[in-house]
């Protein structure tokens, strides 16, 4: 075997609560992630020993722009934690095919960091267990493990702690992308200046049954983001693509993780279509794109296409 090409997916939080700041600067969440079906594409070939080389490709391209090329890349981080991990040379190439939006809050470089580590284990024989897999995933940042797994799942500590949900129906998503990014740091740090007091996270059992019964309806009322005020204090115009969305007839209307995504719950396709276009005609966006979720984790889809 001489390449191996890994699909991964993006994620949407249908509920962020945020405690305090730890001790180690971190915060308490209960984060129930969701995969949603916009795809990064990650190939590693093998290559003469010497320094790893990363190239990437992918629809957005202002997007692909911002990704670093360098060892700084998660996926690269990923790559060379695996090969001291499984003591092997970290001889590989790697391409990122990205479609999920950068630094967006929704996980896309989190996502390559762990198509990185199913990539290379297969391509090494590396023969690593997923609960090895996890525990690297964690190492290298806390949304790094849910790709793995893919689905909904609550994740707890600082959201490396996955407990699988179950997810009864196909939920149709369109997500509003913005103007640059958001530095997740930053935005945590505008949530201590906001909420000094922030209370302990606690799950909430209605946005549960809401999707365990794949009720959309009572999952767009549960949608909740203790971010999405920090993030609308870093980008007020944000507002108005919610407002925008909510109008159009979403069900619910939330800004993605740390944004500057908004995510928005469509009834099904019809509605999406609708809500889509207001998004589009209102100029309060760089774009639109849909999606539907839940979606499997990270995934060996073969050898790359030539
Ligand atoms: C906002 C979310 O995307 C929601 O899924 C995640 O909590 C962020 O996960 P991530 O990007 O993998 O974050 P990490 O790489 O682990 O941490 C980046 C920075 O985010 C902050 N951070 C992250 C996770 C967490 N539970 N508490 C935090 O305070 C810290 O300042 C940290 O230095
Ligand atoms: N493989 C990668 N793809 C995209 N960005 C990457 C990658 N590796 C490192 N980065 C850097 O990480 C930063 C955050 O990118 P990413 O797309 O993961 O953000 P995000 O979706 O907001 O993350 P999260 O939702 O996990 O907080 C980017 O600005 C970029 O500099």
């Amino acid at each position: 075997m001489t390449a191996v090409t890994v699909r991964v997916p993006a994620k949407v939080n249908l509920q962020l609560a945020v405690g305090p700041a730890r001790e180690d600067g971190y915060h308490d969440l209960v984060n129930v992630f969701h995969a949603v079906s916009l795809f990064d594409e990650v190939t590693v070939t093998r290559a003469e020993p010497g320094p790893l080389r990363l190239t990437v490709c992918g629809d957005l391209e202002s997007h692909t722009a911002r990704v670093p090329l360098d060892g700084s890349n998660l996926a690269a981080r990923a790559a060379e934690l695996l090969a001291r991990e499984a003591g092997v040379e970290p001889a590989v190439r790697i391409h990122l095919d990205k479609s999920i939006p950068v630094a967006g809050g929704m996980a896309g470089g989190s996502a390559d960091a762990a198509a990185a580590l199913v990539a290379c284990n297969t391509l090494w024989g590396a023969g690593l267990s997923d609960a090895d897999l996890h525990a690297l995933a964690a190492r290298l940042g806390s949304d790094v493990p849910f790709p793995l797994l893919g689905g909904s799942a609550v994740g707890t500590g600082r959201g490396e702690h996955l407990t699988p949900m179950p997810c009864g129906g196909r939920f149709s998503w369109v997500f509003a992308l913005a103007e640059g990014g958001l530095s997740t740091a930053a935005v945590f740090r505008e949530y201590d200046r906001l909420r000094p007091d922030a209370p302990p996270p606690r799950p909430d059992p209605g946005l549960a049954a809401a999707l365990a019964e794949g009720d959309a309806p009572a999952l767009g009322a549960a949608l909740a983001n203790d971010l999405e005020r920090a993030a609308l204090t870093l980008r007020p115009e944000l507002r108005r693509t919610l407002d925008t969305g909510r109008a159009a007839g979403a069900l619910g209307a939330i800004v993605s993780g740390s944004g500057p995504t908004c995510a928005f719950l469509a009834a099904d396709a019809a509605a999406a279509d609708r809500i889509a276009a207001a998004l589009t005609g209102s100029g309060n966006c760089a774009g639109t794109v849909r999606a539907y979720g839940d979606v499997p984790g990270a995934t060996v889809v073969g050898p790359p296409e030539r």
